[in-house]
């Protein structure tokens, strides 16, 4: 029987690490319609329930993260969890092996990494951010490659591991937004997959000052899940007389951009793409305690370009951020010159060299398809 040649991903957690999965499972089976493409995933994960939503074949796995977990679940990620699920992957292998495994990061990335290493399949990975992983920088010297969703990650991995600088691959969708001013103007929240505790207290609380001040303006606002948040944020809308929509995750993220003018936003490493591909000015307020402070090094790529300004959270008041608001939101020159550079920062062809990586490894014919 005719074998079809077969890319695995594995990895997930939150929205930064699988959308960019969906949008290289889309751009590869477009470049290589015979390819198998499967994922690998956690239960507890966002990809349990979006791929399958999707028809994607995906293994979900019971593992649980160790960021901020005591030492005894630390212990039992890594001595139970880990091992059991490295097995479970391999027997899934039995049957239908990858040629290639990508780990997108995220808790199901190192069980499907250390599985292939182990299984000798090649691994490429992928790191989003500006400031790589302790993870990628471990294990990218075990691995044919790293891909690099921002250059200025290049200096932070060790001399011993393989780079490409790809830039963040954006889904389709997005790529084909463009910025345009509405009147009246129109401000975006977004708090990353999961929401901002931060956003969802202070921005509520600025657009109440502006609106004081007789600005008119609407909200879109992604909250994430803390259904208290949602009903406090509509409620201050509301009595500041602003048409807001407060709600907790979107599935129309392309509408979701189309449909602003500034946006005030964590700046995890997706956001961040995606702003800039959309040439969407931003006013970025970094997550403190991210490891390595790696949002700042995010927000930094596009602030450097002049396309967004970056608020410390340490202070950030509602006068602070509704001082940020005002210069930007009702001086369409800004905007408009916000806007130019975002999208002069975009990777815009990310998703063709990220193909490319992968055509090192799969197995291909003299006319760069898939062969069996
Ligand atoms: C708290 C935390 O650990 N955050 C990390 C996480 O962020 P987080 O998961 O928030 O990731 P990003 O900001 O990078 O990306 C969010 C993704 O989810 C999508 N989206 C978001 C909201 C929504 O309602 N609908 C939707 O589809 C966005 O379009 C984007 O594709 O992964 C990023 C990439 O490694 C890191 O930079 C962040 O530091």
């Amino acid at each position: 029987m005719k074998r079809m040649p077969r890319l695995c991903i594995a990895g997930g957690g939150t929205g930064g690490h699988v959308m960019p999965a969906l949008a290289l499972a889309d751009a590869a089976r477009e470049r290589w319609p015979e390819l198998e493409v499967s994922f690998i995933g956690a239960e507890r994960g966002l990809e349990a329930r979006l791929l399958p939503e999707r028809g994607e074949s995906v293994l979900l796995l019971k593992m649980h993260g160790i960021k901020g977990a005591g030492w005894l679940q630390r212990l039992r990620v890594l001595l139970w969890e880990l091992p059991r699920s490295v097995m479970t992957i391999r027997r899934s292998w039995q049957e239908s092996r990858p040629d290639l495994l990508v780990g997108v990061g995220g808790y199901a990335s190192i069980s499907g990494v250390a599985a292939a290493l182990l299984a000798r399949i090649p691994v490429v990975l992928y790191e989003q951010n500006a400031m790589p992983g302790l993870v990628n920088r471990t294990l990218g010297r075990f691995c044919k490659r790293v891909m690099l969703g921002f250059a200025a990650a290049g200096s932070h991995i060790g001399s011993g591991v393989h780079t490409v600088v790809t830039g963040n691959i954006v889904r389709q969708a997005i790529m084909r937004t463009q910025w345009q001013a509405h009147q009246p103007p129109r401000l975006l929240v977004l708090g990353g997959s999961q929401g901002a505790r931060v956003l969802n207290q202070t921005v509520p609380e600025a657009c109440m000052m502006l609106a004081r001040e007789g600005r008119v303006f609407t909200v879109t606002h992604i909250a994430g899940k803390d259904e208290a948040a949602i009903t406090a944020a509509k409620a201050c809308y509301d009595e500041a007389g602003i048409t807001a929509d407060v709600l907790p995750f979107c599935d129309d993220m392309p509408s979701f951009y189309r449909g602003g003018d500034l946006m005030v936003a964590r700046s995890g490493a997706m956001t961040v793409s995606e702003a800039a591909v959309s040439g969407m000015p931003c006013l970025f307020v970094p997550l403190p305690h991210a490891a390595d402070d790696h949002q700042r090094h995010n927000a930094l790529a596009l602030a450097g370009s002049g396309g967004a300004m970056v608020l410390e959270q340490t202070q950030l008041t509602g006068e602070a951020l509704a001082a940020a608001i005002e210069a930007c939101l009702f001086d369409p020159a800004r905007l408009a010159a916000m806007s130019r550079s975002t999208l002069a920062a975009a990777p815009v062809d990310a998703r063709d060299r990220q193909l490319d990586v992968l055509a090192e490894f799969l197995p291909l014919n003299d006319s760069g398809e898939v062969c069996a």
